[in-house]
């Protein structure tokens, strides 16, 4: 079984310290919502991640969903090979059953976080998706893989096929993708670091060529 942890995902609400900017009152208006009950988004909140720390590379919802989507729909999911985590900037994880259909159109995505984080849970059934305040290093020992790989633009080379090659020689390895557009992880990170190619990728193309690369072995 592959583990794959989204890992230091820019998802959060909007923090306190800006739920009073015109930017994040009038967005959470048309919304419906209270302001520090909707996802901050770069998109729409621009002018209020300015006065928030590390607020270049904050409110990124769209890189989770498009990872989570390529994740789930892929036929390592389908097959029962695979697991997807979700760990965030402030600490949370999400568990996410494999069987999860995730929302295609990005608002609905949005509105699916927005419950979780009030709740912890969705739907309140099913338990699909699951909130818990947990360390990334809390979210590896809970797992105990027999390997932990970090996808970094600064890791030893290999070609992707290759990785596949590695990943599918372990019972339970786990790899780790930053969920953040710019910079590096916020959080400590212990494992082995892997580069598939000589430029930085976008997170999605990664969860992409480790799946199917993995696929390519497994399969
Ligand atoms: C958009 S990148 C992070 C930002 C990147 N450091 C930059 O400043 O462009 C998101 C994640 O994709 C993975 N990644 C990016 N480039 C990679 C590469 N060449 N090989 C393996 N993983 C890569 C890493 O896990 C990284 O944290």
């Amino acid at each position: 079984m592959l583990h794959l942890v989204i890992a230091d995902s820019e998802l959060e609400l909007v923090p306190q310290s800006i739920a009073d900017h015109p930017a994040v009152v009038n967005y959470a208006k048309r919304r419906g919502k209270k302001p520090e009950e909707v996802v901050l988004d770069s998109s729409y909140h621009h002018s209020a991640l300015r006065k928030l720390k590390d607020g270049d590379r904050r409110g990124r919802p769209d890189i989770v969903h498009i990872c989570l989507l390529n994740a789930l729909e892929s036929i390592a999911n389908k097959e029962g090979k695979l697991r997807v985590y979700v760990h965030t900037r402030n600490d949370e994880v999400i568990y996410i059953k494999p069987e999860t259909r995730l929302p295609r159109n990005y608002n609905r995505f949005l509105g699916l976080m927005e419950s979780l984080f009030k709740n912890k849970v969705v739907p309140q059934d099913l338990e699909l998706l699951r909130l818990e305040e947990k360390t990334l290093s809390e979210l590896v020992e809970e797992i105990g893989p027999d390997e932990v790989f970090v996808m970094h633009e600064g890791g030893e080379l290999m070609k992707p096929r290759d990785f596949g090659k590695v990943l599918a020689g372990f019972e339970n390895p786990l790899v780790i993708v930053g969920g953040f557009p710019h910079g590096d992880f916020r959080s400590q990170v212990e494992g082995k670091k892997v580069s598939l190619y000589h430029e930085p990728l976008m997170a999605w193309t990664v969860v992409n060529e480790l799946i199917t690369n993995f696929e390519h072995w497994v399969l």
